[in-house]
């Protein structure tokens, strides 16, 4: 042996082997150590996709390690308007991605580790994954007081949580996946994960929030590096088998065949948005003009993401009836987007090229519906 059991190893996959990940047959024993060399979520969730229906989990077992850049993850039932802050996340540039497993919304940064195990449904064992993972964070801060919840999340020091979990339970398969929070930007966690946006009634999965902390507040040894190094060592004692992480790129086609299409569809509208529970918003909002304050209230409802009906009711003194209900009809089949409610007004402010107090009242109303997404 030219490694000692203990050194934990990392090799690229293509260099080591070209060819179709029916390869990573020969590789695996009983179980598979991958680490993603990508940070973008949608090539590691399509990553996740991809072994779940694919590879041969009956044979053996498979430990994804992968971290990404600023995101917030939805769980597969919810509504991104009810669970993030999706106008500060345009401003900062923070992805947003929904999952295929249930549960709620959390941050990743850099600072934050997911780990995915993949078992056939019959090893599928949740907290016996947490509790590898507790031993690994024991094995480089034996003291570390962290505990696993019946939510299955794991609690630094009784009231802190660390990690979330999340799971996807196929015919014969599953993955069960949970993160693990290193050194994630926790200033930022709270901002992103606040909704500004009232009035939405839906049946969408809501989050439970809880307070968090990094690990590395905990201990500064506790680094992401550390922490995934730690993981896979004992997964690889759990088979009896050498530390050895492969690491894997989600766009090589080669390895992954087939994986485009999945990466394709993870990043589309209407997989993030319009995926999202049927819902309805009712707002009541104030416009100032020429220094009178004028009440209005909107109704929608929005099914796909897209608006399937809306009701706008203005003083008909301040927009006529007729402004108001083209205004109504053109936003009826659009998605609830702003970019796409501002490229409508601006189409529709054609139609009276002349008529500024048209313009002014739609433009004032258009900042209305925007605020709302
Ligand atoms: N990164 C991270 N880790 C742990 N806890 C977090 C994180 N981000 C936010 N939170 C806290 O969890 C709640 C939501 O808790 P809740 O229990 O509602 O949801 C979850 O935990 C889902 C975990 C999903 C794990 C997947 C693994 C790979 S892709 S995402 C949120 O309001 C915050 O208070």
């Amino acid at each position: 042996m030219l490694f000692s059991p203990l050194a934990l190893k990392r090799i690229c996959v293509p260099i080591l082997c070209h060819g179709t990940a029916a390869r990573f047959g020969s590789l695996a024993r009983e179980g598979l150590i991958l680490q993603s060399a990508s940070s973008n979520v949608y090539e590691n969730l399509a990553v996740e996709d991809w072994i779940h229906d694919h590879m041969d989990l009956e044979q053996k077992s498979v430990l994804f390690l992968w971290r990404n850049s600023p995101t917030v993850v939805i769980g597969r039932h919810q509504n991104p308007w009810k669970e993030c802050n999706l106008r500060l996340m345009r401003e900062k540039g923070i992805t947003l991605a929904r999952r295929r497993s249930g549960g709620g919304t959390v941050f990743h940064d850099l600072g934050n580790i997911n780990l995915t195990f993949f078992t056939s449904k019959k090893k599928y064992d949740r907290m016996e994954n947490l509790h590898l993972v507790i031993r690994a964070l024991k094995s480089l801060q034996p003291y570390l007081d962290v505990q696993t919840t019946k939510r299955y999340d794991l609690l630094l020091d009784g009231k802190y949580k660390v990690s979330g979990t999340a799971s996807k339970l196929g015919r014969t398969v599953a993955y069960h996946h949970c993160t693990l929070l290193c050194s994630a930007d926790s200033s930022l966690l709270p901002l992103v994960l606040y909704s500004p946006y009232d009035g939405i009634h839906s049946n969408a999965t809501p989050s439970v929030p809880s307070l968090v902390q990094n690990l590395s507040h905990a201990h500064p040894s506790l680094t992401c590096e550390a922490v995934m190094d730690a993981v896979a060592k004992e997964y690889s004692f759990l088979y009896d088998d050498k530390p050895i992480i492969h690491v894997v790129d989600p766009s090589d086609e080669a390895l992954f065949p087939g994986i485009t299409p999945k990466i394709k569809e993870l990043c589309t509208w209407d997989w993030i948005y319009g995926k999202t529970p049927k819902f309805d918003v009712q707002k009541t909002f104030q416009i100032l003009h020429k220094d009178i304050v004028v009440d209005g209230n909107i109704t929608m409802s929005i099914k796909n993401g897209h608006i399937e009906s809306c009701s706008l009711a203005l003083p008909s003194h301040w927009l006529s009836a007729r402004h108001s209900s083209e205004l109504q009809e053109s936003l009826v089949g659009s998605k609830f987007c702003p970019r796409e409610i501002i490229f409508l007004v601006t189409t529709l402010l054609r139609s009276y090229p002349d008529d500024d107090d048209v313009h002014t009242k739609w433009n004032l109303i258009c900042e209305k519906f925007v605020a709302m997404m």
